[in-house]
């Protein structure tokens, strides 16, 4: 099954994760949008057949970095578009995806690190500020039930940064320490340093952090609820089947 911008019949909708604190909020989301319906929540200890049973279109995977990989080929082999927000794909998994969409071509998979808005645009602007400055650090700041450090968007970010800084010539960030308690400087992601916090109270936000010669500029992100991240994903729902292979983002969505 692959058309589900059917017009006119709602885009019949499977949460995986679907219990969880992403996967509950998709599903109260997809519930409250009329053009969509809700036939199918997964979970661990559920079947996933139940999915293909309930003649599920598209596919929300809101799980675990050690189960998304499978899920998404789960949803090529049935034929169901996917829409992906868990963090941990790196680039040996995505090629790992787009392999497995060359049997399904009309599919589409759209995964993407951050699903809100301000955070796409805080991607954005970091990319254009990148060869302006001769430092760079990004700290994320998350709840402390969060899975992974550092966060899928704060590697995004780096990684766009690293791409941007190469771009203009420039060569690493001047750091002269010489002695460091382990862990002191953060994580390395492609050059680019990244501390992750995780503290009770937040949810999920980012800074990045630019210097040169006499100023900084500071790019700040803040998720304050889970509801930030609801109309990038159902966009996304809306638009898998119209892009077919694998999509990274939803930049491509907003026209950004
Ligand atoms: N792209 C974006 O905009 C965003 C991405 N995320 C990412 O989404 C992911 C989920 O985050 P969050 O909702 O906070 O995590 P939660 O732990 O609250 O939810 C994950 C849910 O998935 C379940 N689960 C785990 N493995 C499987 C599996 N194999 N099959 C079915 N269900 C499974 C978990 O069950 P159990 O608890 O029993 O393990 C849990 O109910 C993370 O990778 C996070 O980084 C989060 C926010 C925004
Ligand atoms: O686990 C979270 O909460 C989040 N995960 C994503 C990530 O790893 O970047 C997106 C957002 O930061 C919230």
């Amino acid at each position: 099954m692959s058309g589900a911008e059917t017009v006119g019949e709602p885009i019949k909708v499977g949460v995986i994760g679907g219990r969880g604190r992403m996967g509950s909020e998709v599903c109260r989301a997809v519930e409250a949008a009329p053009d969509l319906t809700l036939v199918s929540v997964v979970d661990v200890g559920d079947r996933r057949e139940d999915l293909v049973d309930a003649g599920v279109q598209v596919v929300v995977d809101f799980t675990h970095p050690d189960a998304v990989l499978d899920n998404i080929h789960f949803c090529i082999e049935q034929g169901i578009h996917a829409v992906v927000g868990t963090s941990g794909l790196d680039q040996q998994r995505l090629d790992a995806i787009r392999d497995s969409l060359r049997s399904r071509p009309e599919l589409g998979v759209l995964i993407a690190p951050n699903f809100a808005i301000g955070a796409v645009l805080m991607g954005r602007f970091a990319e254009i500020a990148a060869r302006h400055f001769e430092s760079v650090e990004v700290i994320e700041l998350h709840h402390p039930k969060k899975a992974d450090a550092p966060s899928g968007t704060a590697d995004h970010t780096a990684r766009a940064i690293a791409a941007a800084r190469r771009a203009a010539g420039l060569g690493a960030a001047p750091d002269a320490t010489t002695k460091e308690s382990a862990g002191a400087r953060g994580a390395e992601v492609d050059g680019v340093r990244v501390h992750s916090v995780r503290l009770a109270g937040l949810v999920a936000h980012q800074e990045v952090l630019f210097g040169t010669e006499g100023e900084t500029l500071t790019l700040r992100h803040d998720s304050l609820d889970r509801k930030s991240f609801m109309p990038g994903v159902l966009l996304a729902v809306r638009k898998v089947s119209t892009v077919p292979g694998l999509t990274v983002g939803i930049e491509g969505l907003l026209e950004l």
